[in-house]
């Protein structure tokens, strides 16, 4: 069964200044344990996309199943975590009391609260930080840690939405390593927003080339990449070839914009 499936998906904002079409007629099926890319210019419609996965925008045609389940269900299931841009962690709580905000709210005990919080920071690398303050670690560290608090509850699913675009390349490119290896731990599903080419071929098992006005898909590129990336992976001639496939696609949806 897709974990992800989207057949002829709409969304339609009335603004004051007239309907905008965020979304038109998006098919996609994301079978569990993909990498899924959403790449494209600015307004194509991804955080749209991504964020009706998530129950947080309602569709207004065609239909989006999640796990099998309309996306308000899938949210109430506990179907996905999400990821911000910014990590979004509370500054008067510690890292390890950020991580188990949700989970307190969800209403885990505290023993259980506990081993979670400890797996996931392992999983993100932070063992060791619980104590601090966000304020006392860099970006990537946060970053890591909104990850860690995404994963805390164990849904099958993360949804990420630029988590790494305010970050500098070397960061960013730890990041993307630590990324992959936690994917291939974990075996989840991820979609994940991107505005970097070398960031979506070397994550993703599937790209997802978007345009806008209408916000659409224009190609669908699955990887032929093994899971296993090292960096260097990005100066192969397949890298490369990749990369140009997805820079030809964007290119497509901006001549019929
Ligand atoms: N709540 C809203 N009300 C009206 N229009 C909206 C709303 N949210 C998004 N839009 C419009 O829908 C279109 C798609 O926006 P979306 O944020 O999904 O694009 P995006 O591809 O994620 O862009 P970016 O890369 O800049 O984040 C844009 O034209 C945007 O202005």
């Amino acid at each position: 069964m897709a974990v992800i499936e989207a057949q002829g998906v709409c969304l339609t904002f009335q603004t004051a200044d007239g309907p905008v079409h965020a979304l038109k007629d998006v098919d996609l099926s994301v079978a569990p344990g993909e990498f899924v890319s959403f790449i494209g210019p600015s307004g194509c419609g991804k955080t749209t996309f991504l964020r009706s996965i998530a129950a947080l925008e309602t569709p207004t045609g065609g239909t989006l199943r999640v796990n099998g389940m309309d996306p308000d269900a899938a949210r109430r299931a506990r179907a996905y975590g999400y990821v911000f841009q910014a990590p979004g962690l509370y500054p008067w709580r510690t890292i390890s009391g950020n991580i188990s905000l949700p989970l307190e709210i969800m209403g885990f005990s505290k023993a259980d609260r506990a081993e979670r919080i400890a797996r996931v920071m392992d999983l993100v690398e932070l063992s060791g930080f619980g104590a601090k303050f966000p304020w006392q670690l860099s970006g990537g560290m946060q970053q890591r840690a909104s990850i860690a608090r995404a994963l805390a509850f164990d849904a099958d699913i993360l949804l990420m939405d630029e988590p790494f675009g305010a970050l500098d390349e070397i960061v960013r490119d730890r990041l993307n390593e630590a990324l992959l290896a936690l994917w291939r731990k974990t075996g989840k599903t991820i979609g994940f927003v991107t505005h970097s080419i070398p960031e979506a071929v070397y994550l993703s098992t599937k790209i997802v080339v978007m345009s806008p006005r209408p916000g659409r898909i224009t190609r669908i590129i699955d990887s032929p990449l093994p899971p296993d990336r090292p960096l260097e992976i990005r100066e192969t001639p397949e890298f490369i070839a990749l990369a140009h496939e997805v820079r030809e696609g964007l290119r497509e949806g901006h001549g019929d914009a």
